[in-house]
């Protein structure tokens, strides 16, 4: 696990404030309408990944994972700082990056009138991988992931979301990905499926020594599937260690003798549990 993977340094992005004018900018005609305020989105942050670590990113609503993940898999330009994955620039060697890349989100695109085979047969044949071969590896990881086969003649249209979901995420598994970016991978499954997905991460992780970064609001899949988590708030990262570490960490600042993620959640994004819970 010595061989460094993926390497975030002094990571900014900020994204146009809708609607709000910088009155402060002294700018005239015409560049009058570039008169924006930006927010932070991602703040100044720093970590490495190395190989074969699945490392998980966890924090609230809006706090910037999805930025992060989509500018390591090259889809968003960061502002200022440097990613490099297994030592190749994101900006400068895009395309080698991307080959190394597969990345699952909530928003995967698909051919919404193909059924899911096609869509996979398709995906099989940009990576390469010979017609029949890709058609049978697909079947395997579909039914590897509790997906109904019989269903996989249908329309992606006209499966669920949770269908859908696990053709996205045998998709981004159809090759030995080197790097796997799965954004929110389990969110909307249900227990069973969530079970056979994290069960395939850990497979994927085992035999291909692949590395992994995680996004999930799941505390116990984080737990369960992350060696190590960073807690981003607010688009910063607050603490990057093991899950037992965090916990003896907070443990120890609560004054308690058991706490759970969740505890670890709440205490490092300073979300007050009464004012949650309420
Ligand atoms: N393209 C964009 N243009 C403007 N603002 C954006 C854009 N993408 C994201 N944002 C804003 O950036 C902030 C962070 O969004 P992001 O999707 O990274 O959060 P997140 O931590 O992944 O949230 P969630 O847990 O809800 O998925 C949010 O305020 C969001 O509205």
């Amino acid at each position: 696990m010595n061989t460094v993977a993926v390497e975030c340094k002094n990571i900014w992005k900020s994204f146009v404030k809708e609607g709000e004018v910088n009155k402060n900018l002294r700018l005239k005609w015409p560049f009058w309408n570039q008169k924006k305020s930006f927010f932070h989105v991602v703040q100044n942050v720093n970590f490495t990944v190395r190989r074969g670590e699945i490392f998980g990113i966890l924090g609230p609503n809006g706090s910037g994972k999805s930025t992060l993940i989509r500018m390591i898999s090259t889809l968003l330009v960061p502002d200022q700082g440097e990613i490099r994955v297994f030592g190749l620039d994101v900006l400068k060697d895009r395309n080698q990056v991307r080959r190394m890349i597969n990345r699952v989100s909530v928003d995967a695109a698909f051919f919404k009138k193909l059924s899911a085979l096609e869509n996979l047969s398709y995906a099989a044949r940009l990576y390469d991988v010979e017609i029949k071969q890709g058609r049978k590896k697909a079947i395997e990881i579909l039914e590897r992931l509790g997906f109904q086969v019989e269903k996989a003649n249908t329309p992606m249209e006209n499966l669920s979301r949770g269908m859908q979901q696990k053709v996205a995420i045998a998709r981004a598994l159809l090759t030995s990905p080197v790097l796997l970016l799965l954004d929110e991978p389990t969110t909307g499954l249900d227990p069973k499926s969530k079970r056979d997905v994290q069960d395939f991460i850990l497979e994927v992780q085992r035999e291909h020594n692949a590395t992994i970064i995680l996004t999930t609001h799941d505390m116990g899949e984080a737990e369960r599937l992350c060696n190590r988590l960073a807690i981003i708030n607010e688009g910063k990262f607050v603490m990057i260690d093991t899950p037992e570490n965090l916990k003896n960490l907070v443990k120890v600042k609560m004054g308690l003798n058991q706490v759970t993620m969740e505890d670890v959640f709440f205490y490092l994004t300073g979300v007050n549990w009464e004012e949650d819970s309420r």
